[in-house]
């Protein structure tokens, strides 16, 4: 770790975060841990192409385009995960599951669309045919047999002429015994990461011991009960990525190789050590 003070004149690192209330522990003392950076917010599928595209240097970015993107290091033990249900992350059918043909994808999502397609193939053996739902619809707009929705706005209870729901945390750790991770913080390659790590560290620790005050805070601002607010961030999420998260990651990562969502020759690389499969 460099014990270097802060160069003034260098550029400002351009952090991006999700603009989910899921993000709130992890960044909510980030920039008085780097107070020289640039923090933004966007939806997860955006903050994966401004990650890209080179118009951020580090981002809370949806696992899968880790493995899209090889060349991308996970910089932070800090992560958006679950141990179960994860409320926010929900399939609505309109037809059994075992007869979906045509599933709309949450455009804010990467990660949690190859999830749905990986339990429908795991399942069922159907692969259906996939539509956008753009940020700005409703899952009630889209005529699919199934819709994905992701962040905030799954939280709340949909309404409509669906007949069952899955929570893809729920499914998922029900059916491999292992946690998710939907999101890391991943940065481009020439990213010096030796004083990012302790920052994402220290601001998740920071968040997790005001979580009383941030539910207080976010159940107000979002206008939903406070107290599901503090199970949600309390309970539902996982802000680390340990080695049973990992192994939940990696095992994700195989199933959507088989599938051909992503190469299947892929080594996640963290900034400090590699995990080869
Ligand atoms: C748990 C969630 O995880 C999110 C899901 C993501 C995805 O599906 O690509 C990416 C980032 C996370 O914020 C959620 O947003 O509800």
């Amino acid at each position: 770790m460099s014990s270097a003070a802060p160069d003034p004149t260098a550029p400002a690192t351009r952090i991006g975060a999700v603009t989910y209330l899921n993000t709130v522990p992890l960044v909510r003392g980030l920039q008085a841990q780097l107070p020289m950076a640039e923090l933004s917010f966007n939806y997860p599928s955006r903050l994966a192409d401004e990650l890209a595209e080179g118009r951020l240097d580090v981002a809370l970015a949806p696992c899968i385009e880790v493995a899209r993107h090889p060349e991308w290091s996970i910089v932070s033990t800090a992560c958006i995960g679950c141990r179960g249900p994860v409320l926010s992350v929900k399939v609505l059918f309109r037809r059994p599951p075992a007869e979906v043909r045509t599933l709309a994808l949450d455009e804010g999502s990467r990660t949690s669309a190859v999830l749905a397609q990986i339990l429908l193939a795991d399942r069922f053996g159907t692969r259906p045919r996939l539509q956008p739902l753009p940020l700005a619809s409703s899952p009630l707009d889209s005529t699919a047999d199934a819709v994905l929705v992701i962040g905030d706005r799954a939280i709340r209870p949909v309404q409509g002429d669906f007949r069952e729901a899955w929570d893809l945390g729920e499914e998922w750790v029900r059916e491999t015994g292992l946690p998710f991770v939907f999101a890391v913080w991943a940065a481009r390659p020439g990213i010096d990461a030796s004083e990012l790590e302790p920052a994402f560290d220290a601001a998740r620790d920071l968040g997790l011991r005001e979580l009383e005050t941030i539910a207080t805070e976010q159940a107000a601002a979002m206008d939903l009960p406070r107290p599901l607010v503090l199970q949600y961030l309390r309970d539902n999420l996982n802000f680390y990525l340990d080695d049973s998260a990992r192994r939940g990651l990696d095992l994700y990562f195989r199933r959507a190789g088989e599938l051909g969502l992503i190469s299947d020759h892929f080594n996640l690389r963290f900034h400090d050590c590699h995990v080869e499969r």
